[in-house]
């Protein structure tokens, strides 16, 4: 017997389509990601990631297709569907002259957090990057790593079902990928919150991972890593993404 209310998947999408004027950027793109699922969408420069993320967080609209944070419709339903959305984008964007504090309070003050609250939940995301010791200081003081730190401490503070990741590794060094890279897949499986993880770098990829590979706009194959190595007959996750990202359009 099926289960009377199973929750909704953290994120959905369904033939969604974009074109930047004749430019098809995204073409019927459709997948899951379950709660406590960590999914990296891997994807070679220009094959959609960023198009799919500016969908996803309505920094662009489209009517073809749908996306459900959730559950709720991101078009239909988008300020319920955005409380449960939290977000890194490949651009810092912290206020580099405001401290660590004063961006994260400025943060939980948007989702409506008080004040109390907010102080409790940002202490327990900055302590579980070791980050809560350098709260007072500018963010403009951190190195990028831990800028980033800050920035998926920020994402998590209105504990959403889904945290989005915009390659958060790109120009930082090998030590703070690693701690970001295994940072992020500890949160996922921990049931916390399921991550979508946009890069083009396999070497960010758990064993435990979903994958959506991405090229030219298409999903060109979807599953666990085992399931992408039987569909492909490669030997690794690295001649399986090169063997479905090279040639054009089928
Ligand atoms: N503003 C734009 N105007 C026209 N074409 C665009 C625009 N933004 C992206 N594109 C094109 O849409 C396609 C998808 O780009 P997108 O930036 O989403 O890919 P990506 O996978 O994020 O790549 P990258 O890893 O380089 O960031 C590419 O062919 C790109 O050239």
């Amino acid at each position: 017997m099926k289960p009377q209310n199973p929750s909704p998947a953290a994120l959905s999408i369904s033939d969604l389509s974009y074109a930047y004027g004749k430019k098809k950027a995204l073409d019927q793109v459709g997948f899951e990601v379950e709660p406590g699922h960590c999914a990296i969408l891997l994807g070679p420069n220009g094959a959609g990631k960023t198009t799919l993320f500016s969908l996803i967080t309505r920094l662009y609209d489209s009517r073809e297709g749908s996306i459900r944070i959730a559950g709720f419709e991101v078009r239909a339903e988008s300020t319920r569907a955005l409380a449960r959305l939290g977000v890194v984008f490949q651009q810092p964007t912290l206020d580099l002259d405001l401290s660590v504090m004063q961006n994260l309070r400025y943060h939980a003050a948007l989702h409506g957090l008080s004040r109390r609250h907010a102080e409790t939940r940002i202490q327990a995301e900055l302590e579980r990057q070791g980050m809560y010791d350098r709260r007072q200081e500018k963010a403009r003081d951190l190195n990028g790593g831990h800028r980033r730190r800050v920035e998926i401490a920020r994402a998590l503070l209105h504990e959403p079902s889904l945290l989005l990741l915009d390659e958060p590794t790109v120009g930082l060094d090998v030590p703070s990928r690693r701690a970001i890279v295994d940072y992020v897949h500890e949160l996922a499986g921990s049931g916390r919150v399921a991550v979508l993880w946009a890069t083009h770098l396999i070497d960010e990829i758990h064993p435990s991972d979903r994958l959506v590979v991405l090229h030219q706009g298409r999903v060109r194959a979807l599953g666990t890593v085992p399931e992408v190595l039987a569909a492909t007959a490669a030997a690794d996750i690295g001649a399986a993404f090169n063997q479905l990202t090279q040639g054009g359009k089928p």
